[in-house]
């Protein structure tokens, strides 16, 4: 007997069902193709009082982890759609959107208003996008028009589509003329859109989204990332590229050893750009630009994308663009009021047990055995082996990505995830940034990130392309320094900032960040980490973010000693350890 319904395949007869679990076939069906539903459902509170907390030692003064009341649950009735059509877009529609600049050209409301080319059109429906995010509608115009741009928009708001169609669009439509450029005679690749971007993860997946989106057309993408061997990336380099998604390392090595030359990139596009400078990569990133045969800012089009934009950032902008937009899509720096966050008061000594019962009751409330995804960030790669550990001994099996890991573990622990065979995963902050899984349904800060930008980007990974999401952060005494950022994040968001939270500091000390409005236009956090604006224009960073010991633990940050890429980036420490600044970053 077949199932009935258009959503998610039976594991059993492969026809489409309705509901997350087939009636027919209920013990068949694909948990994964089941999870891939989970959160475009409706989404339904589970009341805290519906729920047993566990006994806290720690008396009134307690607050109790709420996060237990607000799994969301697949909701009885709703029809569940493929995923990317169950995109809330009444979620974006308030947003504010900012842009400066000269003669901006104006947003559009629908895909099929720009030239993409039916190619293009035909992809974009196959990805199930019916209208484009507000980042989309702003962005892509500005791209297509030919200008510079620097776009800060909310985390999974599809900024990645917003860069990626527009230079593909192009590349195709001038395809003959490029064509003959693939492969230069020199034996180096010459590629015409270059996407560099922090981490190795985030360029696998870029790579994945822009062969999507470039299906059909005769457009070429590559990949070049450390951590695994050259020779396949060189191979498929040498068959002629238009688009190279990147690390900064790996691509110095390649421009190096003289195999990728830059001579013809058109589109350049850093994305996660403030990342890549808090990671060192600066060095790194001026020499591709400043000292490559990259042709200079007026004849190439160059795009920064992030969610957050420091101060620093707009050195880059300054010296790599020209002539630029400025967008801004909700609040700088902000997180979406899509992701419920919760702020529990947990010492670092509970923090296994709190972890524990939030696992528990997940796994107690959630519909058909489909567990929902969940993601932990820790700040150190020992601590999330350890944590791995003792969850495991604990009977919740999880995995865990870090810098520590092979490639090839990284990879596994993601798909795992992704796929939704393994429903836990520990991360460190390289797992923070761009990483899309659409079905993450909480994300929990087991140790509470060391700036408020990580924090953003963290709880970015759930509540994405409109989807709801729930971010937990245990926080206790020693994240004091952290409160009032949070509060601030927390409010711009409006989400209930617990009064213990605001105990940890003056509202209104350190001219915090509500306090200078021009900062913030431009992208600043707040005035106590970016208090010296002249320091900040023209070099280093405040003492404050020198002051994070996991940021300085593995290297001093200096230019020349990360200019010296051959002992840093690219040399194998030892058979396990591989080249990445993660290593170097502790994370
Ligand atoms: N127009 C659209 N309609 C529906 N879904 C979309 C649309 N555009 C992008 N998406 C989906 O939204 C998800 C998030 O997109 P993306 O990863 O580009 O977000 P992002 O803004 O880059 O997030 P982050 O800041 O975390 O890197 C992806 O799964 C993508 O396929």
């Amino acid at each position: 007997m077949l199932c009935s319904g258009t959503s998610a395949l039976c594991g059993t007869c492969f026809v489409r069902t309705r509901r997350p679990v087939c009636s027919n076939h209920s013990t068949t069906l694909d948990p994964l193709l089941a999870m891939s539903s989970f959160m475009t459902y409706e989404v339904k509170k589970v009341s805290s009082t519906q729920v047993a907390y566990a006994p806290s030692r720690r008396g009134d003064n307690f607050h109790a982890p709420s996060p237990l009341s607000d799994i969301f649950l697949p909701g009885k009735d709703s029809s569940s759609l493929p995923s990317n059509e169950g995109i809330n877009f009444d979620a974006y529609e308030d947003i504010p959107v900012e842009s400066k600049g000269r003669e901006v050209p104006p947003p559009v409301s629908s895909f099929f208003e720009m030239d993409l080319g039916s190619h293009l059109e035909l992809n974009i429906k196959q990805c199930g996008y019916k209208l484009p995010t507000p980042v989309q509608k702003h962005a892509m115009p500005i791209i297509m028009a030919g200008r510079d741009l620097m776009a800060c928009a909310q985390t999974g708001s599809g900024k990645t589509a917003a860069f990626c169609l527009p230079i593909i669009a192009g590349i195709h439509k001038g395809q003959d003329g490029f064509r003959g450029r693939r492969g230069a005679r020199s034996g180096a690749a010459s590629p015409v859109a270059l996407i560099i971007c922090p981490t190795r993860e985030l360029v696998s997946q870029i790579h994945d989204e822009v062969k999507k989106y470039a299906n059909r057309t005769t457009v070429r993408v590559a990949v070049a990332y450390g951590g695994v061997p050259i020779y396949q990336q060189l191979r498929s380099l040498q068959e002629g590229v238009d688009i190279l998604v990147a690390t900064p390392g790996r691509l110095v090595d390649l421009i190096d050893r003289a195999k990728v030359s830059l001579q013809n990139v058109k589109y350049l596009t850093l994305d996660e750009a403030d990342r890549m400078l808090d990671m060192g990569f600066e060095p790194q990133i001026r020499k591709i630009i400043e000292e490559t045969d990259m042709p200079p800012s007026r004849n190439r089009q160059t795009m920064l994308f992030s969610a957050t934009f420091p101060s620093e950032i707009k050195r880059l902008a300054a010296d790599f663009l020209s002539n630029y937009v400025y967008l801004t899509v909700g609040k700088v720096g902000s997180s979406t009021d899509l992701i419920t966050q919760k702020v529990v008061d947990v010492s670092n000594m509970d923090k296994k047990k709190h972890l524990i019962d939030i696992l528990r009751s997940q796994s107690m409330n959630a519909a058909h055995e489909v567990k929902p995804l969940t993601l932990v960030f820790v700040q150190t790669k020992r601590g999330a082996d350890l944590l791995e550990r003792f969850l495991y001994q604990n009977g919740f099996p999880a995995t865990s990505i870090h810098g520590d890991r092979s490639q090839r573990e990284r990879e596994q622990a993601l798909s795992s995830f992704k796929r939704g065979s393994i429903s836990i995963m520990i991360a460190t902050d390289v797992a923070s940034r761009g990483i899309d899984v659409p079905n993450v349904a909480h994300v929990i800060n087991y140790d509470f990130p060391k700036n408020i930008d990580s924090y953003v980007h963290r709880i970015g990974r759930t509540g994405r392309a409109g989807k709801s999401g729930l971010a937990t952060a245990f926080f206790d005494h020693t994240n004091q320094s952290m409160a009032m950022e949070l509060a601030d994040v927390m409010e711009e968001t409006k989400q209930e900032v617990p009064g213990w939270l605001l105990r940890f500091g003056p509202r209104n000390g350190n001219g915090r960040r509500n306090s200078n409005k021009t900062d913030l236009q431009f992208g600043t956090r707040n005035g106590r980490r970016y208090s010296d604006k002249t320091d900040l224009q023209f070099g280093p960073r405040n003492g404050r973010r020198y002051s994070d010991k996991t940021d300085l633990q593995f290297g001093s940050r200096n230019g020349r000693r990360y200019s010296d890429k051959t002992d840093l980036q690219f040399g194998p420490r030892n058979g396990r350890r591989h080249s990445d600044v993660t290593d170097m970053w502790g994370i």
